[in-house]
């Protein structure tokens, strides 16, 4: 699978369609896709030498860094898992768990791929199921004209109801596995089991036309979609493609100390510095190298500074990128400029009941002014909190909606004012409900 072409300035609007502000950190992860791309186009030679440019977003909670990572892994369909550093100084974790990344990064390239390889073969599966039909129909020596003739009533559904006899595969009981076997393997050997024990052939059914389809395409799929090929290629799309975010780096960053009893925190760090220098993971699929899976490593950076980090880590972390705190304006961006901003979610919700919702921009403004004062009044939580004023402003329009079918609601500055600018301004109340 070919990694995007888009041109960093391509990435940076493909982003700007979704979050607000922060464009230091989209040119940075533009240039860190861009530069995959061409790392591609270079001879197997120098291709192994090139090392991913690693990233460091620093900014407070909120802000947009997982939104930035996770929206950048999409445009490319590449891998992504995000990860807390923090969740490895927990009492129990061994320096090994954190392999466990690479292991379920595997698995989301091989979602990545079938979804992709899916949408592939459905096409040609359904070429071939109709081949199948048409086998059944009118056997395999007929002559290419009643071959054709036939061809052209089965797609005017004439032949819907007639019946056929064709021969399926028998499929392997669903989600069968077998205890204490790791995923997967159980369910290969007892799919191989079932065939040889039909000596290597089909059941023949007998089936109306129009109901055929369905099965066949399902059968020929799964043939197009060779499982061995799926796996290799998605070590492949992971080694070379992958995304791994690394949350709350900050809160490891101290050289010495931890949890009583738990790894220290420059355990942590020691353990996470060969992924991201390059080593090789086995998971159930195979081998993975993690030389040139870009990381991207974010924190807060409150109080310890990322000249805490280890020089090592330090030094795999290259690019350095600033998040700017959210201020009023951006939220009213985030509130209805967006291409699925909060104020459009809302509206459609409410179109499934029939409720027409209107948010006036005075509104919009004063949900803004609300989420700002109880960010600075209770916890600076982000953008996160436009999601708790929204929720406490929109319940019992929420609630009665089913019954409002064909009315229209319109929420102004005053209406937002009454349901929550109360609330906002009382720092006690506003901790438990905004
Ligand atoms: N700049 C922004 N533009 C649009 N939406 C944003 C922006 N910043 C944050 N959001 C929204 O706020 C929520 C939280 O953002 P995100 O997960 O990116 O936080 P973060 O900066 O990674 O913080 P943390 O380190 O705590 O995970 C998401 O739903 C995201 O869509």
């Amino acid at each position: 699978m070919s990694e995007t072409n888009f041109s960093p300035r391509e990435i940076v609007s493909e982003l700007d369609r979704h979050i607000v502000g922060q464009a230091d950190a989209k040119r940075a992860v533009a240039v860190a896709l861009r530069n995959r791309w061409r790392r591609q186009q270079l001879s197997p030679e120098l291709r192994r030498e090139v090392s991913p440019k690693n990233i460091l977003m620093i900014g407070p909670t909120g802000v947009g860094k997982t939104e930035i990572s996770r929206r950048l892994a999409r445009l490319a369909q590449a891998p992504f898992v995000k990860v807390e550093a923090t969740k490895f100084t927990e009492v129990g974790y061994v320096g090994r768990d954190v392999e466990q990344i690479v292991r379920d990064l595997v698995e989301a390239g091989i979602t990545v791929l079938r979804d992709k390889r899916r949408r592939d073969v459905q096409a040609q599966a359904h070429h071939n199921a109709e081949e199948r039909v048409l086998d059944a129909l009118v056997g395999t020596s007929a002559t290419p004209s009643t071959r054709d003739s036939f061809r052209t009533k089965l797609r005017k559904n004439e032949l819907d109801d007639k019946d056929i006899e064709i021969e399926m595969t028998p499929s392997t009981p669903q989600g069968m596995d077998i205890p204490g076997m790791q995923g997967g393997i159980g369910m290969i050997n007892l799919s191989d089991m079932f065939k040889q024990a039909m000596g290597g052939r089909g059941v023949k059914r007998k089936i109306k036309v129009k109901d055929a389809y369905e099965p066949l395409i399902a059968e020929e799929a799964d043939k197009l979609l060779d499982q061995d090929q799926l796996k290799a290629e998605a070590i492949e799309l992971v080694e070379n493609h992958g995304i791994v975010f690394i949350d709350e780096i900050d809160k490891v960053a101290a050289r010495e100390g931890g949890v009583q009893g738990g790894p220290s925190r420059e355990g942590v760090q020691r353990d996470l510095l060969p992924l991201i220098e390059g080593t090789t993971v086995a998971t159930k699929y195979g081998p993975v190298k993690t030389d040139h899976i870009l990381f991207i490593a974010s924190g807060a950076f409150h109080v310890s500074k990322p000249s805490d980090l280890l020089p090592e880590l330090q030094g795999r972390l290259p690019i350095r990128v600033e998040l700017k705190a959210l201020t009023r304006e951006d939220f009213i961006g985030i509130l209805s400029d967006t291409e699925a901003s909060l104020i459009k979610q809302y509206v459609a919700l409410m179109g499934t009941e029939g409720l027409t919702l209107e948010i006036t921009q005075d509104a919009i403004e004063a949900i803004a002014d609300a989420a700002v004062k109880v960010n600075s009044s209770v916890e600076n939580i982000g953008a996160r909190r436009l999601q708790t004023v929204m929720e406490r402003l929109v319940e019992e329009i929420s609630f009665d909606a089913p019954d409002r079918n064909g009315q229209t609601v319109t929420i102004d500055a005053a209406f937002v004012r009454d349901k929550v600018g109360v609330l906002a301004g009382d720092t006690d109340l506003s901790k438990f409900v905004l």
